[in-house]
């Protein structure tokens, strides 16, 4: 599923106009799709709160259809329709014509709490700038009317470019989108704002829809990633993952890496840590493990483990190393960058404070907003930024959070499938070791992040049903990563 921004979304109504589609046939459709969305609210009366846009346009007529199947519909304009777009002033005089009550007037005056269902039609892409005066007056009002609230397009207030509340914004229980979802559907706050999205079919032009680079992550964009694994094949066919992770401080991380390596079908698995990690060979036998039995990895271990490094194809380098660990994470990437794939996580990003570090496609870095924002200081709640940073970095890019965001600057996945049962220690490491897994059977580093993050998500989200989002634990998801597979494989 394609995810557009305002302009890419303008474009392509106007691209669809220009090759015959009318505004108002689109407006038509887009008004039918929300009208049956609202009467699956089941309303006897339904408020429709206006501006004077186009997405206004689309609340007038939506109102009339209500109307003209038997609802109990009125409209409240809040603004001046004189100032309104063309196709908003043609749907008021025809829904006059359907002998709607229309309110024009003080927004204080109507009782928003006496409808069922509010349709919200203020603002929807058009939006520029703060919500301020009458219009945050009657989004204050429809939010704490108690009724149940249907935002046309995007809830009012938020803006479709960055998932930002610009100043106030509607809490709609759904929102319903045409054609495809826009960027702030998809992040938060806004993603709280939304309540359950529906995107509506319109007979937009599709001709550009393969140049759009940004895309939601469903199980359709996974299921044809999950490697090929022919049964006449032996273990060196998929790839060896060197986990070099841990220390003294920090035992536990490298085994949820390195489990979540193995549990997704990498040939050999090699984990390489300072500390002692061998409770991962009582879990998972199969892992090749050795210990350097120190506190913390050090520069001179990168001559040492030349010969592991050198048969790994890719290298999981970073949770639970400690920032002491730093010199060997810079002599490591130095020697190898051109020569070896990496997925770097945790406290190995700290390389990326250095100035003018150079980084290139062989390279995934994970960071979560802490670790981003130390390392990147124009961090800010956009897409945009993010884009620009692993362009600038050349690598890609799988920014952690409720929303996980996976991009190469050129193409960006947008990841929702997680929920808070992640929101605990372990759960980045057993992500670092599926994603490497993923490149030693031969993904792409950006394929392997796609399907990496979904595997872990998805398992996550289904087990959190029986577990909770409170008691499941990262090693519980990776032992039941097979069942996600399972789906994907089916
Ligand atoms: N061709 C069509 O008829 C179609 C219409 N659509 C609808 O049209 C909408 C886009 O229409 P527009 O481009 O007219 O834009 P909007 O109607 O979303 O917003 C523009 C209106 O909001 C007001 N506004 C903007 N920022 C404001 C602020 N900070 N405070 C107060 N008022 C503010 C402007 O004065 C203007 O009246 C979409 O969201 C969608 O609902 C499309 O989705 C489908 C095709
Ligand atoms: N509220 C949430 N909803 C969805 N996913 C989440 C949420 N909180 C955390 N996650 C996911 O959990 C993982 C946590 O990673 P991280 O903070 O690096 O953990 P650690 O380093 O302790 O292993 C990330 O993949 C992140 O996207
Ligand atoms: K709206």
């Amino acid at each position: 599923m394609k995810i557009l921004t305002s302009s890419q979304a303008k474009l392509i109504d106007k691209l669809t106009i220009e090759k015959g589609i009318a505004s108002e046939t689109l407006m038509e459709q887009a008004a039918f799709s929300v009208a049956d969305i609202a009467e699956t609210f089941e309303p006897n009366s339904i408020l429709c709160v206006v501006g004077k846009g186009n997405n206004a346009g689309d609340g007038v007529a939506a109102g009339r259809i209500l109307k003209n199947k038997g609802y109990n519909v009125e409209i409240l304009i809040v603004g001046d329709p004189t100032q309104g777009s063309p196709d908003f002033k043609k749907q008021l005089e025809i829904a006059k014509k359907f002998q709607i009550n229309i309110y024009r007037f003080d927004v204080d005056e109507i009782n928003y709490s006496q409808y069922d269902l509010i349709i919200d039609g203020l603002i929807g892409i058009g939006l520029t700038g703060e919500v301020k005066g009458e219009v945050a007056e009657a989004i204050t009002h429809i939010n704490s009317s108690g009724s149940k609230v249907l935002s046309v397009d995007v809830p009012s207030g938020i803006s479709s470019d960055t998932g930002e509340v610009l100043g106030t914004a509607v809490k709609a229980d759904q929102a319903v989108t045409f054609g495809f979802l826009k960027i702030g559907h998809l992040l938060y706050p806004a993603r709280e704002y939304c309540g359950e999205i529906k995107v509506a079919p319109l007979s937009f032009d599709n001709s550009l829809i393969n140049s759009i680079n940004r895309e939601l992550i469903l199980e359709d964009t996974v299921k044809n990633l999950l490697p090929n694994r022919p049964e006449d094949s032996y273990k060196y066919k998929f790839g060896t993952v060197l986990i070099l992770a841990g220390s003294e401080k920090y035992p536990g991380a490298p085994i949820l890496s390195a489990i979540g390596a193995q549990r997704t079908g990498a040939g050999m698995v090699k984990l390489i840590t300072p500390g002692d990690s061998s409770n991962v060979l009582a879990l998972e036998p199969s892992i090749i493990y050795r210990s350097l039995k120190k506190e913390h990895f050090e520069e001179k271990d990168v001559e040492n483990l030349k010969e592991e490094i050198e048969k790994s194809n890719v290298i999981v380098l970073g949770p639970g190393i400690t920032e002491k660990a730093k010199g060997f994470v810079t002599k490591l990437v130095d020697t190898y960058k051109d020569d070896k794939l990496f997925v770097l996580d945790a406290d190995a990003l700290s390389i990326l404070k250095e100035k003018d570090v150079k980084l290139n496609k062989n390279f995934v870095i994970t960071p979560h907003v802490g670790e981003l924002s130390k390392v990147y200081k124009n961090l800010k709640n956009d897409v945009f930024g993010l884009e620009e940073y692993a362009k600038e970095l050349r690598c890609t890019i799988v920014f952690k959070s409720s929303t996980t965001l996976i991009t190469n600057g050129e193409k960006t996945y947008f990841n929702i499938t997680g929920n808070s049962s992640l929101a605990k220690g372990g759960s980045g490491d057993l992500l670092s070791g599926v994603i490497g897994s993923y490149i030693a059977q031969g993904l792409t580093t950006l394929q392997a992040c796609i399907i990496g993050s979904y595997v872990i998500y998805k398992t996550a989200r289904d087990l959190s049903l029986e577990y909770t989002n409170y008691s499941l634990t990262p090693k519980i998801i990776a032992d039941n990563i097979y069942k996600t597979i399972q789906q994907l494989n089916s």
